[in-house]
């Protein structure tokens, strides 16, 4: 069951669907969209991830996200709706777009 209205958390087909779009990024069990990002070095992973941080404070909406060294793992929910809103697919499409 989900709300109707444009914030509303997607159902797993729709959130699927999407995600064919765009390489890499998976829904996992537990609800977040996913994708992990792997670089040359430690340097590259931080920068990538400066860029996503303004990013995300310019949409007001922000990753759940790990770094270890070159590797940086990103999960994207909306934690208001308990879900994954088109505020996550719209994130997601950006990161990617960088
Ligand atoms: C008030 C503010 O807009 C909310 O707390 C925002 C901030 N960024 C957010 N980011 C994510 N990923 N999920 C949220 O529910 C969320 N809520």
């Amino acid at each position: 069951m989900t709300d109707a209205g444009p914030g509303a958390p997607l159902e797993r087909p729709e959130i699927e669907t999407a995600l064919g779009a765009l390489t890499g990024w998976t829904l996992s069990e537990a609800g977040p969209i996913a994708k992990t990002f792997t670089f040359k070095d430690f340097s590259r992973a931080f920068a990538f991830m400066t860029r996503v941080a303004l990013l995300a404070e310019k949409a007001g909406h922000h990753p759940d996200w790990s770094n270890s060294y070159n590797s940086v793992e990103i999960a994207l929910i909306t934690h208001d709706k308990g879900g994954v809103t088109r505020k996550d697919l719209d994130l997601a499409r950006a990161i990617e777009a960088l």
